[in-house]
């Protein structure tokens, strides 16, 4: 039988002795994270930090449902992110998809809610634009599959509305029914795509979701960031977590000889997160793969998961996993 010291390691920065069990006779020891990570990664940094490096390591995952914006309503789902921008085409819906892929691609169980009730886009996404909503025995929404993520859709609720029409109750009592009314198989997080916008029927829907985190993505161009800033301002208000930004488009990358060019200027990004004290989470490139892989159904992390991009997506789905076990850990 092992014997697990009270001794604590000498761990890398971000990993905790709390979540570790050592056999020191032996030298090895267990690391169960509280939230989805690249197991490999981590590894590598265990086995590279001087105080931890010779201990032959086991890492594991049992991510940790932590609380929301809604104590009262039941969780059924894991982690709820809501994923926001202030402007529409800045790549909200782009970056939900790949982010769910991202933690999904983490060994976590994911779900995907296209609430953007102005052009529910990740149907199309997804390549699955014609699926028809299946409506189970007990009543409930099945959610379509794709890559390994269960993904619900306004759009197969709202199939001919105008959302031109929509107020924030009509807006929001739609989302709660597709919340709830879905019959999800058990989620480590749910990423919800929000509709672009910080008006009435934004706040209405995100102060009715169990929220535990957002993420406000923009571009570095000035109009989206004075939008961008909004969304972070709404955030605030309904006192609902904010992780940080997510800039993406922050700048153009040549295919052929990787030259880059900030064509949406650049520092933006980082320059409001910092004045609203919040981080700047990641950068993402614009790039014709990306692009690509979206208009054809293939996500570039599915179909080129060594891609720059696809490893930066990944890194920016474990950064956001470990935030919100952090943020919520500290506000607790
Ligand atoms: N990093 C990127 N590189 C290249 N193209 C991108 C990138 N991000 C998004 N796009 C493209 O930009 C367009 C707009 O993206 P997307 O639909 O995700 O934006 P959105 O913010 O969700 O828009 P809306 O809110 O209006 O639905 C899409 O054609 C998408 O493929």
């Amino acid at each position: 039988m092992a014997q697990f010291s009270e001794n604590s390691i000498d761990l890398p920065a971000g990993i905790s002795n709390q979540w570790v069990s050592v056999d020191n006779d032996r030298r090895q020891a267990t690391l169960t994270l509280p939230f989805a990570a690249d197991i490999e990664a981590v590894n590598a940094q265990l086995n590279q930090h001087p105080g931890s490096s010779d201990y032959d390591w086991e890492v594991k995952v049992n991510i940790k449902k932590m609380p929301n914006s809604q104590p009262e309503l039941p969780l059924t789902t894991g982690n709820v992110i809501v994923v926001s921008s202030g402007k529409g085409g800045v790549g909200k819906s782009s970056v939900s998809v790949a982010l769910a892929l991202g933690v999904q691609q983490l060994g976590a169980r994911v779900g995907l809610l296209d609430a953007d009730i102005y052009g529910p886009s990740i149907p199309t996404m997804l390549g699955r634009d014609d699926h028809e909503l299946v409506i189970n025995e007990r009543n409930k929404m099945v959610p379509m599959e794709r890559f390994g993520v269960q993904v619900n859709s306004l759009g197969y609720l709202v199939k001919d509305d105008d959302a031109t029409i929509w107020r924030g109750p009509m807006a929001s009592s739609a989302l709660q029914q597709l919340y709830r009314d879905t019959q999800w198989q058990p989620l480590d997080y749910l990423i919800v795509d929000m509709p672009p916008g910080t008006g009435d029927i934004q706040l209405t829907m995100a102060q009715k979701l169990p929220v535990t985190a957002a993420v406000v993505v923009t571009t570095p161009q000035t109009v989206a960031l004075r939008d961008a800033e909004k969304g972070i301002a709404m955030f605030d208000k309904l006192n609902i977590p904010l992780l940080g930004v997510l800039e993406n488009m922050s700048f153009y990358e040549c295919s052929q000889c990787g030259h880059q060019e900030a064509i949406f200027g650049s520092g933006g990004g980082a320059n409001i997160a910092a004045s609203h004290g919040v981080e700047l989470l990641a950068q993402w490139p614009l790039t014709t793969a990306f692009r690509d892989s979206l208009d054809h159904e293939r996500p570039l992390l599915i179909e080129q998961p060594e891609h720059d991009f696809s490893q930066l997506i990944k890194q920016t789905a474990a950064k956001i996993a470990a935030r919100i076990y952090h943020q919520a850990d500290k506000n607790v």
